[in-house]
């Protein structure tokens, strides 16, 4: 990769992976421990696992760039002392098992990477009750399509987090309205059970994927330095399409989609939860993400999609709303203004029917 946002896909990257550990080593204990597990304002789930990841992740931000503003999912609001102190106990014994764990990564730095990657200064030392609701409320910011900002879903697909399957650490960084860096981590992915074979050494932290805008996509076992570059598939023939839709059915139509489906032809589908949608997509092994609102009073979140844009479409993916066949755009604020997701391998032949048949399905509604 050239050097344009070299040490922003650095620190991007370090953070991901000391999150995705973080996240990885505590799944099995908050899916036990109800007491680690609270429930928003929305009625959505958020646990420890969430908010030590995002502590993590943008303290790691501002001590590199402390002048950055982020777009983060969750805030400290209403949480006791108690809670927090739970959260600062996970980042520290994560701490503890992070240079063993990441050690191949270390004796391997690249060029870009040669500098290390601090997560903590004086600034931002995220040793205290007080620092971690700090940096979390750091993720406050209104977002829009004026300079830069980071974009962070510290765990995508909570639901599938405390199912004990897929879920995603993802991290952007959006300039003047456009994705231009995209790291996501995924510590579950197992790519035997999508078709491929997996990787030497994935149980730690499973597999991350990175993209720079102009440079490409590529993905690596998250405990490792070995990068490869991926791409979407081309698929000829629809029926061969093989569909990524979410498991949860409050976050999607799946009836439409399956008329969808039916229109198309195709008969392989795969339910899985998060951004790691964009990434089976990204290396070939799913070929149309189908996301059509349920309401359309639903504001899609910028955090849910942000890091997957860019590594989609640096794959050769096609990547817009459910109604009209625009781009996301990220500029809007927090929120996509746009209805419904809509991503595929392409080509833009296809992309449009898909689209088409999604506007007919959701404009059929109530009639
Ligand atoms: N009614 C709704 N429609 C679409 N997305 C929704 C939704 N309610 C919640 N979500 C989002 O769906 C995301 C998960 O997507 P998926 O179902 O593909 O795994 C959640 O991310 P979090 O888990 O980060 O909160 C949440 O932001
Ligand atoms: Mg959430
Ligand atoms: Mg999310
Ligand atoms: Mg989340």
């Amino acid at each position: 990769m050239s050097n344009l946002f070299a040490r922003e896909l650095a620190v991007a990257t370090q953070a991901v992976r000391k999150a995705s550990l973080l996240t990885k080593r505590i799944q099995a204990d908050v899916i036990s421990d109800k007491d680690s597990t609270i429930t928003k304002s929305d009625s959505s789930p958020v646990t420890i696992g969430d908010y030590s990841a995002q502590a993590i992740i943008i303290n790691a931000i501002k001590a590199n760039f402390k002048d950055d503003n982020v777009v983060g999912e969750e805030s400290s609001d209403g949480l006791s002392d108690s809670f927090v102190s739970e959260i600062l106990t996970a980042i520290q014994s994560n701490d503890e098992v992070y240079s063993e764990v990441y050690s191949e990564v270390f004796a391997n730095l690249d060029q870009n990477e040669s500098a290390d990657v601090s997560f903590v200064n004086e600034d931002f030392p995220l040793d205290s009750i007080d620092e971690v609701k700090r940096v979390i409320d750091f993720g406050n910011y209104a977002g829009g399509n004026k300079g830069r900002f980071w974009c962070l879903d510290p765990i995508d697909g909570t639901k599938g987090f405390l199912r004990g399957d897929q879920f995603a650490v993802c991290l952007a960084l959006v300039v003047d309205g456009e994705v231009q860096v995209g790291v996501i981590g995924c510590p579950n992915l197992e790519l035997s059970n999508y078709g491929s074979t997996d990787l030497a050494d994935s149980l730690p932290a499973g597999y991350i994927f990175r993209s720079v805008r102009g440079q490409g996509t590529q993905f690596a076992v998250t405990t490792d330095s070995a990068w490869k570059d991926i791409h979407a598939r081309n698929v000829v023939n629809t029926s061969e399409l093989v569909t990524l839709e979410g498991v949860e059915k409050g976050h999607s139509a799946h009836d439409e989609q399956s008329v969808i489906k039916t229109e198309l032809g195709i008969s392989k589908s795969q339910h899985l939860d998060s951004q790691v949608k964009y990434c089976l997509l990204a290396l070939g092994l799913g070929d149309l993400y189908l996301r059509l609102p349920i309401k359309l009073s639903y504001e899609e979140k910028i955090w849910d999609h942000a890091a997957g844009n860019v590594i989609l479409e640096e794959a050769g993916g096609i990547h817009t709303d459910s109604i009209e066949n625009k781009r996301l755009d990220f500029g809007k604020g927090r929120t996509l203004k746009t209805k419904g997701v809509i991503a595929s391998c392409g080509p833009q032949s296809l992309h449009s029917k898909v689209v088409a048949a999604s506007a007919r399905a959701i404009s059929s509604r109530n009639k």
